[in-house]
């Protein structure tokens, strides 16, 4: 949202003017004046009964007679300006001492004026005018930055001033929330102790260019960064780094903490990945994985084995005892192939209802046929009660296998649909049981050449 250029203010009251001086006819001239410019007045003889009055009714200006018995003029003001309530009321001396030491010491303890006694009333009522204006816009300005700093320190977003060098010149209080220090520490800090060696470097490049190129036109956008906190534990943060103004050496930089984000991004991306049901990879995972390790094959010159896993009479598990309990059967299936994939190479996924696949990578017929075994075995003696199967008493598996080593010239789904033919000769064979299926291409036909011989 954008700031307004002035924030809205409490309507100011008539200016009350703080008239000092040890001589009556002086107090009483003085007030009549101010008292016709339409200025509310209040009056004191001494020293110590102004800075009582001051503190009590915060007058706009101080009109102060310098020579005065007990506490001087002088004297006066420097306490009005040692008191915070009152250090920012302006003070004009009034004195018939105009030696230049006189004003010098007068200014020296704080006034904003001195008006020469005797004094000519149409003078003094333009350097009141004059100072209450002054008054006026610095009160402004001063309430301005008090409004800039509320909304400055409440910000949820990190807010740093940085110097052209990384040198970090202010931190609000978000950005120690979010880097777990105090903004004061990160004060003493530059950006390289909040990021990468490169991102740093890229953003000491960006302010270079803003400050020595003319032509450059910066464009703020926000970055994701890596930031480093205070005890060293990284964090994903958008950083929007941008002049404070056109070819200035000094930069605003806003944090945003996308810790959350990430994670719940992270937890999407891992959860379009993963078979709801057995928690192990779904198709679309395992058809990206074997794109990736088919096309590796290829420049590897290694064998690649898939297997096909269909289990037995599942319809009639269902049936004997319910979907959940098919549910269950599934899970555990899953499991028992999930344990024979630990390789980085292979992956074992859903393939849809109770079919599965797994992927061997840089794996030989001979290796791929014996952990095809292995999962049936595995699968029987997970020794799943199915009293209706006509192929045993306890859930069983069909498998089909293919090894093969993949050229430019072949197909991803020639392989597939060579171990589902291997799968389903399985079937027919009676069940629980592997087959190997046969891929015929160029390259295995010339390595089975070359074993045969
Ligand atoms: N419980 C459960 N059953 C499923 C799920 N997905 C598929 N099925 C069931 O699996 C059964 C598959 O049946 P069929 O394709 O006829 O095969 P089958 O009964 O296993 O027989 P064969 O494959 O010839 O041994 C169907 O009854 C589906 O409803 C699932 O997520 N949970």
């Amino acid at each position: 949202m954008p700031l307004p250029a002035t924030f809205n203010t409490a309507p100011r009251r008539d200016a009350a003017i703080l008239i000092v001086d040890d001589a009556p006819a002086n107090l009483g001239m003085l007030r009549k004046m101010m008292t016709q410019q339409g200025y509310q007045t209040f009056v004191a003889t001494s020293g110590e009964r102004a800075i009582s009055i001051a503190r009590r009714v915060h007058p706009d200006l101080i009109l102060l007679d310098v020579v005065m018995p007990g506490m001087d003029g002088l004297e006066t003001c420097r306490q009005l300006k040692q008191h915070a309530s009152t250090q920012r009321i302006p003070v004009i001396f009034m004195s018939a001492r105009s030696e230049t030491d006189d004003v010098v010491a007068g200014f020296d303890t704080g006034a904003v004026d001195y008006i020469s006694k005797p004094l000519r009333m149409a003078e003094v009522c333009a350097r009141v005018r004059a100072q209450l204006k002054i008054r006026d816009t610095s009160d402004t300005q001063h309430e301005q930055a008090q409004h800039l700093r509320t909304i400055v320190d409440s910000m949820a977003e990190g807010l740093m001033i940085i110097e052209g060098t990384g040198r970090i010149q202010y931190a609000n209080p978000a950005c120690g929330r979010y880097l777990g220090c105090s903004p004061e520490t990160l004060e003493k800090k530059s950006l390289g102790d909040l990021l990468s060696p490169q991102v740093t470097q890229e953003y000491l490049d960006y302010f270079a260019r803003c400050a020595n190129e003319p032509e450059f036109v910066p464009q703020p956008g926000a970055r994701e960064v890596v930031v480093r906190q205070c005890d060293g534990t990284l964090r994903d943060m958008d950083l929007t780094l941008a002049p404070m103004a056109m070819h200035e050496t000094l930069f605003i930089g806003l944090l945003h903490d996308i810790t959350h984000h990430k994670q719940s991004e992270t937890a999407l991306q891992r959860a379009a990945l993963v078979d709801p049901l057995t928690k192990i990879a779904n198709r679309r995972h395992f058809d990206t994985f074997v794109e990736m390790e088919w096309q590796r094959a290829i420049r590897s010159g290694e064998p690649l084995s898939l297997v096909v896993l269909d289990v037995d009479h599942f319809k009639l598990y269902n049936d004997s005892f319910g979907h959940a309990a098919g549910d269950l059967a599934l899970q555990k299936v899953a499991a028992v192939l999930q344990a024979h994939a630990p390789r980085a190479t292979d992956l074992a996924a859903r393939y849809g209802g109770e079919e599965f696949v797994l992927l061997f990578g840089e794996t030989s017929p001979a290796a791929a046929a014996a952990l095809a075994e292995d999962i049936r075995t595995a699968v029987e003696a997970l020794c799943l009660p199915h009293p209706r199967s006509t192929t045993s008493g306890w859930v069983t598996c069909s498998i089909g296998v293919v090894t093969m080593l993949p050229t430019q010239l072949d197909q991803v789904e020639d392989l597939f649909i060579a171990a589902d033919r291997a799968m389903y000769l399985a079937k027919e064979a009676g069940r629980n049981q592997v087959r190997l299926g046969d891929v015929r291409n160029s390259a295995w036909e010339a390595v089975k050449a070359l074993v045969m011989r």
